[in-house]
């Protein structure tokens, strides 16, 4: 089967994006996982799929594949990649874009500096949405939010439509991502596997973060999970309501004013090249 796709990334999160308005997305997840393959296939972290609506208050649908073949909930800096597709490709003519994933509605919207401002919708704290068991543990309690004790660190657990599990380290780059991000990911309380996110505060309003994501290992910077950081360290009492996250690939701005208020994401994204491949 021959695909056509576009190389896309945004803050070095890459994504193959295909554009199934154009041509029928019928891909094993055997073939997806060639296609995300870095020596057999084309590469990326995620696979990005556009389809048109199926709903009248949407533009779009966006679905999301890590590069093992999985469909999950929701991709923050694919989601900046999806709008600036749909616009340079013509398949819209508007700057604000509403589109669908598998459980969230978001707001895009493309700025005159070439930036996506995301809304993210509502972090969601029930352990249930993550899900996240935490039978027989004890919190500690800090400004009123959870930190739990699991592999010896002290977890915040966040959704942002998909699961996440931050810790603070006090230097982000000697933190041991490779190592402990796996256990993380695969411990056993959170039945959905996680994302793991390694937070160094550097002041109120920057961080420096890295992420460990549920399939596709560390990648060089995770939307959904900067903005679970941010919710974080804002419920912890350690952040401010705007803050500058700089990832090993990029610049995010996050920006939360607490309680059901949407989470804003801006950041870059970028087309790199478009091709095509048999799988
Ligand atoms: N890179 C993403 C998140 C992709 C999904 C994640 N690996 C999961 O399994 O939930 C982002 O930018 O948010």
């Amino acid at each position: 089967m021959r695909v056509r796709f576009t190389k896309m990334q945004g803050a070095g999160n890459d994504f193959v994006v295909i554009d199934a308005t154009k041509q029928p997305f019928s891909l094993t997840p055997e073939q997806m996982r060639r296609l995300g393959d870095r020596r057999f296939g084309v590469g990326c972290d995620q696979i990005l799929v556009i389809e048109p609506s199926t709903d009248a208050g949407a533009d779009f649908r966006y679905r999301i594949f890590n590069n093992t073949g999985d469909e999950v909930e929701h991709c923050g800096n694919g989601a900046r990649c999806f709008v600036r597709y749909v616009v340079d490709a013509g398949l819209t003519d508007k700057r604000q874009v509403y589109v669908d994933t598998m459980n969230r509605r978001l707001l895009l919207t493309l700025q005159d500096d070439g930036r996506v401002t995301v809304d993210m919708g509502a972090p969601v704290f029930e352990h249930a949405a993550l899900p996240f068991d935490a039978q027989g543990l004890v919190p500690r309690i800090v400004n009123g939010f959870e930190l739990w004790p699991v592999e010896g660190v002290e977890l915040a657990v966040v959704s942002m439509g998909n699961p996440h599990a931050v810790q603070r380290v006090d230097d982000v780059d000697a933190a041991p991502v490779t190592t402990l991000g796996p256990v993380i990911e695969h411990q056993l309380r959170f039945a959905k596997r996680v994302n793991a996110g390694f937070m160094q505060v550097l002041a109120r309003d920057r961080i420096a973060l890295r992420v460990y994501e549920r399939d596709a290992g560390e990648t060089l910077a995770c939307g959904t999970g900067a903005c679970a950081a941010v919710v974080a360290g804002i419920r912890l009492g350690w952040l401010d309501a705007a803050v500058e996250v700089q990832t090993r690939g990029g610049l995010l701005k996050i920006e939360w004013a607490g309680g059901d208020s949407p989470v804003l994401m801006t950041g870059p994204a970028t087309r790199v090249f478009d091709g095509e491949i048999t799988l």
